[in-house]
């Protein structure tokens, strides 16, 4: 199909092909465009943002069904969203938290001296952990995990397996198995621990160091804020900016180099080009058929970086009647189909919308589920959190992310043992004229929509120079 497509198809010429409308790509289309360069942005999809996306709740309006919040030192998305003229709000946070655990349910403050902090929070040798972690990821350089001293011994492990022989208390596992599932969603099995140590690192800015602290906090933390009118409004209004450069429903099956430039072959059209940026997951970058084939430490890598499994669903009520009772409408869970939620509401809370993580093993589980066995377990779920008025929404929706063609999962790519130590370097480094973007490349805040737009600007000044 690609060949019979790259004959019959319109041909076009630009300097640079960007491939993927994520935030990383446009962010990319639109520094090159700046400096006066020509650019074709080809997306696979009908529309823009990738993994931002606005979920339809049928009803004329949308509700985040992909990356929704913001926060402090997330400089690169804050500036983009403020140029794009998109407001931020302060995620509802007042009142107690929910914890269930071991078949009981109890609340929790969020404004304690330390921060939120679940019942199990107490257990020492969490404490303890935490302090060994946070001495670890110091000692891992931003953006280059592969050069900590340790880098070897932490590659070589699990976050499951260190966080056995570093803790005994069921309760302290279990919140650093939760960590690892809010956050990568994934099964702390399936983590390196190098990779963990970066992820936090990687939690900050040029002046400010990454802590576990700010992935998980709603106050202060990577939480904090929400985009009024939802987070989409950012990619969708970066796009409209760009104009017709980018090409949707336009899927690229492959990249030819040849001695003088690439050759990009998509669905409907095929582009000449001096250079081309890849701007996805390194996974879903791994389907287009490069040729030459690339050398073995990128073909490779984008074999040994899996996307997490990951779905939310939302439920739509007359009102966040959880405020009411004294609720911020987070929970902490583990069992039943949801293992976190939040408060999802518009801002002036007009009215209710909680919002369901499905992560790891409880999303997988569902797979092939009708959409009926999944709404009942999400219901069940809600009900059991937050009481018998939330069995009943006006209206649910649901977006699973593990099954999308163009995502293949979320919120981002991890390396499990063993992947970043031998292949880390090949996450950015370019082959020849084929440059690497997405926040998977990122070096603050990869895994977010800060460490996109962070990318973006990375390959497009990495472009600009050799052009
Ligand atoms: C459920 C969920 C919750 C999240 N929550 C948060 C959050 O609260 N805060 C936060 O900061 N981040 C969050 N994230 C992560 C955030 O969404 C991502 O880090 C960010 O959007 C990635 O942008 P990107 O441009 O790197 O990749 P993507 O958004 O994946 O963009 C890649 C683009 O390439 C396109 N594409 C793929 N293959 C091809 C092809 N062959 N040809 C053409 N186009 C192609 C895709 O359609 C897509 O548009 C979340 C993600 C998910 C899924
Ligand atoms: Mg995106």
């Amino acid at each position: 199909a690609p060949a019979a497509a790259a004959r019959t198809s319109p041909a076009a010429t630009a300097d640079v092909v960007v491939v993927g409308a994520g935030l990383s790509g446009l962010t990319a289309a639109r520094d090159l465009v700046a400096a006066g360069r020509s650019v074709l942005v080809l997306e696979a999809r009908d529309r823009p943002g990738g993994r931002v996306y606005g979920l339809p709740l049928g009803d004329g309006t949308t509700s985040e069904g992909g990356a929704e919040f913001i926060g402090p030192t997330q400089d690169r998305i804050a500036a983009l969203t403020r140029d794009m003229g998109v407001e931020t709000f302060k995620t509802y946070n007042t009142g107690k938290n929910v914890y269930f655990r071991n078949g009981t349910r109890s609340l929790y403050e969020t404004d304690g001296i330390l921060g939120a902090v679940p019942p199990d929070w107490g257990v020492i040798d969490l404490q303890i952990a935490l302090l060994r972690l946070g001495e670890m990821i110091k000692q891992v350089p931003v953006g280059e995990p592969w050069k900590a001293a340790k880098a070897e011994e932490w590659d070589a492990q699990t976050f499951y397996t260190w966080s056995r022989s570093n803790s005994l208390s069921s309760g302290a596992r279990f919140l650093m198995d939760a960590f690892a599932s809010s956050t990568l969603s994934m099964r702390s099995q399936e983590v390196s621990l190098l990779y963990l140590l970066h992820y936090a690192a990687a939690a900050g800015n040029e002046t400010t160091p990454g802590t576990i602290d700010r992935l998980i906090n709603t106050k202060g933390g990577a939480q904090e804020s929400r985009f009024v009118g939802g987070s989409e409004q950012v990619p969708i209004r970066l796009a409209a900016r760009l104009g017709d450069i980018v090409r949707y429903n336009s899927p690229v099956r492959s990249i030819v180099t040849g001695a003088d430039g690439v050759t990009v072959t998509a669905d409907g059209i095929t582009v000449s080009a001096k250079r081309v940026v890849v701007a996805m997951s390194p996974a879903i970058a791994g389907r287009i058929d490069y040729s030459p084939a690339l050398p073995a430490s990128r073909a490779q890598l984008m074999q040994r970086y899996p996307m997490g499994s990951i779905a939310k669903f939302v439920g739509v009520y007359d009102t966040p009647f959880w405020r009411a009772d004294g609720l911020t409408g987070q929970a902490v869970a583990d069992s039943g189909a949801i293992d976190a939620t939040f408060d999802n509401s518009p801002p002036d809370g007009s009215r209710g919308i909680l919002m369901g993580f499905m992560n790891q093993a409880n999303i997988r589980r569902l797979d092939g589920a009708s959409a009926d066995e999944i709404r009942s377990a999400g219901l069940a779920s809600f009900t059991k959190l937050f009481g018998d008025k939330a069995a009943a929404p006006r209206i649910t929706a649901f977006q699973r992310w593990d099954n999308e063609m163009w995502s293949g999962g979320g919120p981002t790519g991890i390396a499990p043992p063993g992947a970043l130590t031998a292949f880390g370097p090949a996450l950015r480094a370019p082959c020849g004229r084929i440059h690497w973007a997405g926040t998977e490349t990122s070096d603050y805040w990869t895994g977010y929509m800060d460490g996109a737009v962070r990318s973006g600007e990375r390959v497009a000044a990495e472009v600009r120079a050799a052009l």
